[in-house]
């Protein structure tokens, strides 16, 4: 596989999971469970495994199968795999959070955010927050990008009210969980904004016939709200309008 941006190309080889101080998992939330499976024969205690996927839920499926240390990673980079070629295009800047995803300082998220090297990241004690935040950009940018068919930018600037209204919805059902989110809505318009030219990760999976990761996203939001004083129109609709959408492939 070769990785490309516009300054610098890399060659990628795929192995059999190994045994590692860190590992980064970065493969799709419905996927997440295999994952966990394949990676516990090769980690022991004092491992790092970092979720990096969009969605909840992801770092309890691998706490629960691994003996490794789990963290919670939110990526606002943009990469579009181009499957034919084996080529991964690196289409946006964004930022790596990493963290102990129930809360807290995390010596071992320090050590992970140091390593990324040049990928722009940081350690944080507020992971908690941070995943509910990035689910509320997710769940408001991905659908209308995939429904659509339009690049986070064009997505924002022709359904930027559906964008602010399904991110606020999220923020009511965070509060609810006792997880205090600010200013979603101008979270995911100014997320969608710099990552304009960025072709969603729902969206490239619409586009390739793949299944999306909306049960993750749009779908726990709506589960989350059960039982709540939370309202969530806009999550159930655009939910069931792209899980109509995966149910024609
Ligand atoms: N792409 C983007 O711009 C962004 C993506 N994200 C998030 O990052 C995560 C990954 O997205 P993305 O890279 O686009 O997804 P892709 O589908 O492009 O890549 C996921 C990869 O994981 C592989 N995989 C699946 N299961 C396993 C397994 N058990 N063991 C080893 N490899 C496996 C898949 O292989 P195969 O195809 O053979 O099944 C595939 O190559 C998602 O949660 C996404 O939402 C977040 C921000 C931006
Ligand atoms: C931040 C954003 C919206 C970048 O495209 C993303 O996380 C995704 O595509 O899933």
């Amino acid at each position: 596989m070769r990785a490309e941006s516009p300054s610098s190309r890399a060659r990628l080889f795929s192995t059999q999971p190994r045994s590692a101080d860190v590992t980064l998992v970065t493969v799709k939330s419905y996927d997440t469970r295999t994952a966990a499976e394949t990676l516990a024969p090769v980690t022991r205690e004092g491992d790092t495994v970092v979720s990096l996927q969009n969605g909840m839920g992801n770092e309890e499926v691998l706490d629960g199968a691994l003996d490794a240390t789990v963290l919670g990673g939110t990526a606002t980079y943009g990469a579009n795999l181009r499957v034919d070629e084996g080529v991964v295009v690196y289409a946006g800047e964004g930022h790596v959070v990493v963290g102990d995803y129930g809360g807290g300082w995390s010596h071992e998220a320090e050590r992970v955010a140091g390593a990324l090297g040049g990928v722009s990241s940081e350690a944080t004690d507020d992971m908690d927050v941070r995943l509910w935040e990035k689910l509320a950009v997710n769940a408001g940018v991905n659908p209308v990008t995939a429904l659509t068919d339009a690049r986070n930018g064009e997505a924002v600037e022709g359904a930027g009210d559906v964008i602010r209204k399904t991110a606020r919805e999220v923020e009511e059902v965070a509060a609810e969980h006792g997880v205090e989110v600010e200013e979603a809505p101008r979270r995911a318009v100014e997320t969608a904004r710099a990552t304009e030219g960025n072709v969603s990760s729902m969206l490239q999976d619409v586009r390739e016939g793949r299944r999306t990761e909306i049960d993750a996203l749009n779908g726990y939001v709506v589960e989350s709200a059960e039982g709540t004083e939370a309202s969530v129109p806009a999550n159930r609709l655009l939910a069931r309008l792209v899980r109509a959408v995966d149910r024609t492939k």
